[in-house]
């Protein structure tokens, strides 16, 4: 059996050059994909170098761009090369719509975990599970518990609690002229609302635990892009005996399962005075029940609530801050909102996600901000078996990449589509088809695609809906900076936005206060 050697590359320079040598040890690993199968050809692919292929092109630094601008080139279907392996790419909603109404169960897969102990994408996770039995118990299970619509009706208590603590604590730092930074104030309402829906309680901020957490969620989206490469290199590096970035993702990993497994003994204690089980102590019981449907081992649950909480709380944290940042950047944009939620709520409670329904211009300023900015520009998928797309040959285990950014900035598809303009969702019945034809989708496409995007509509709504209801909002200049920053494949603003609030409700009610 090969050792499996640790690898904690601080540059990709070492990398290549590590690959070099390796090259001239295993010729076997390096011969060039087959390019063509019974007559088809792989898609288009721009010249490429020896040996390493077309990775320099995945390590540049704005990976989303750098694909939509190759993609203006070569055309929305191409594949690129790492070393061996060609990972496919798409970049309109014409390819995407092509490859997921035929073959949207054959691209239902994420293709190996890089890393199989670990609970950040190791292989009892919910989001690397294969599409099978497992993956079906789990969403169904998620859809009932905790993420369908009576689901979320249950914990909207949980939500409502929160938001007022959000809007206190906007309040108290206006009170002191404070600088607010959006994201971080973004982070603690949602994260803190995913957590109580998960496990019917929220981590503690005396102890520093919730702080702990929240760092965990943000250091594992950092390592995305890390997670990306590994995941696309696994197979073949799997052969060399090369387990790429392990020591980082298992630092993590680590970290989340002590803190997962004081929790697990809590929970485990009061399950059986429990009747009405949360999501956790529902999988708690399957784990003890000998007869459960689907064998459940404790891992799976400590995965389940990792992925939950990075795949909710960032994203939501991210698509908040840009959206606010747009408004912000558009003081018509924030004076239409302003009018809407004042003449609908008012001014003397807080909005609430029961409202979302009946304020049409804050739903659409949402779907515009995610729709330029997708907190996930790229996901990744692997077909089970080998297929034809457009004329071209996959082979069984092809990775394919959605370039998510590029297809809701088609200029086929999207007028201005890099302009921040809300009304273009106010056209009726244009939503349907959008989303059908696959021109639409920050949450993803088809029975991989997002299971939690209802609640994050909730959480950005009902956050950008208290910070224009009840604050003006001072930044240091004229505009926000909307630079991105580099190496993350989380779309992250480079220089996060922190403003001073100014409370404009002061006949506002909160009941708990
Ligand atoms: C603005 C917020 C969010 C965005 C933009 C977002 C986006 C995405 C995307 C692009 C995917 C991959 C979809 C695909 O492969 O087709 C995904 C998967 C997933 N998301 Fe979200 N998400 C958000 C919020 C949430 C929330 C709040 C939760 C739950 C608490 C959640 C849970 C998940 C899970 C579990 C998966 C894996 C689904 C699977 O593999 O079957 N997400 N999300």
């Amino acid at each position: 059996m090969v050792a499996v050697m640790n690898v904690d590359f601080e540059s990709c320079f070492i990398f290549m050059f590590f690959c070099l040598f390796l090259l001239l040890c295993y010729p076997l690993f390096f011969k060039k994909p087959k390019d063509s199968q019974g007559g088809f050809n792989l898609p288009p692919s721009p010249p490429s170098l020896p040996i390493i292929g077309h990775l320099h092109l995945l390590l540049s630094t704005l990976t989303h761009k750098s694909l939509q601008k190759l993609s203006s080139k070569y055309g929305p279907l191409l594949h690129l090369r790492i070393f061996n392996v060609p990972v496919i790419f798409v970049s309109s909603a014409s390819v995407a719509y092509e490859i997921f109404r035929a073959h949207d169960v054959n691209f239902s897969f994420r293709g190996n975990p890089p890393i199989g102990e670990s609970l950040l994408v190791g292989s009892s996770g919910f989001f690397t599970a294969s599409y099978g039995d497992y993956w079906k118990f789990i969403k169904k299970l998620m859809v009932t518990k905790l993420l369908g619509p009576q689901a979320l009706e249950r914990s909207q208590r949980i939500r409502v609690d929160e938001l007022e603590l959000f809007y206190t604590s906007l309040f108290d730092k206006a009170m002191k002229n404070e600088s607010v930074e959006i994201s971080k104030e973004a982070m603690k309402l949602i994260n803190n609302s995913i957590c109580k829906m998960i496990m019917g309680r929220s981590f503690s901020e005396e102890n520093g635990e919730a702080e702990r957490v929240r760092g965990l969620v943000t250091e594992s989206t950092a390592l995305t892009k890390k997670i990306f490469m590994a995941n696309m290199l696994h197979s073949f590096l799997k052969k060399l005996g090369i387990s790429l970035f392990k020591k980082e993702i298992m630092s993590v990993s680590c970290r989340f399962n002590e803190l997962l497994e004081r929790i697990l003994e809590e929970q485990g204690e009061k399950l059986d005075e429990d009747q009405d089980m949360d999501m956790m102590a529902v999988m708690l019981a399957a784990y003890r029940d000998k007869n459960a449907e689907c064998k459940i081992t404790r891992n799976h649950i400590k995965s389940l609530f990792v992925d939950l909480v990075v795949a909710g709380t960032d994203t939501s944290r991210h698509a908040t801050q840009w959206t606010m940042a747009e408004i912000i950047n558009n003081p018509k944009v924030l004076e239409k909102l302003r009018e809407e939620i004042d003449s609908v709520v008012g001014r003397t409670r807080l909005v609430q996600e029961t409202d979302l329904p009946n304020l049409p211009y804050l739903q659409a300023i949402v779907k515009e901000g995610l729709r330029l900015y997708p907190p996930g520009p790229l996901f990744a998928r692997t077909s089970r078996e080998a297929c034809r797309i457009g004329g071209f040959y996959m082979q069984e285990k092809t990775p394919l990449v959605i370039n998510a950014y590029a297809v809701m900035r088609d200029p086929d598809f999207w007028e201005e589509p890099d302009e921040f303009k809300p009304e273009r969702f106010l056209v009726p019945g244009k939503e349907e088809e959008r989303e059908q034809a696959h021109k639409y989708i920050p949450f993803g496409i088809g029975r991989r695609g997002c299971p939690g995007s209802n609640l994050a509509y909730i959480f950005v709504g009902t956050a950008i809906g208290v910070m224009v209801q009840c604050f003006d909002w001072k930044i240091g200049g004229d505009k926000v900076n909307m630079e991105e920053a580099r190496g993350s494949l989380v779309l992250t603003m480079a220089h996060p936005l922190k403003c001073i609030a100014v409370a404009r409700t002061p006949n506002l009610q909160i009941p708990s206060s």
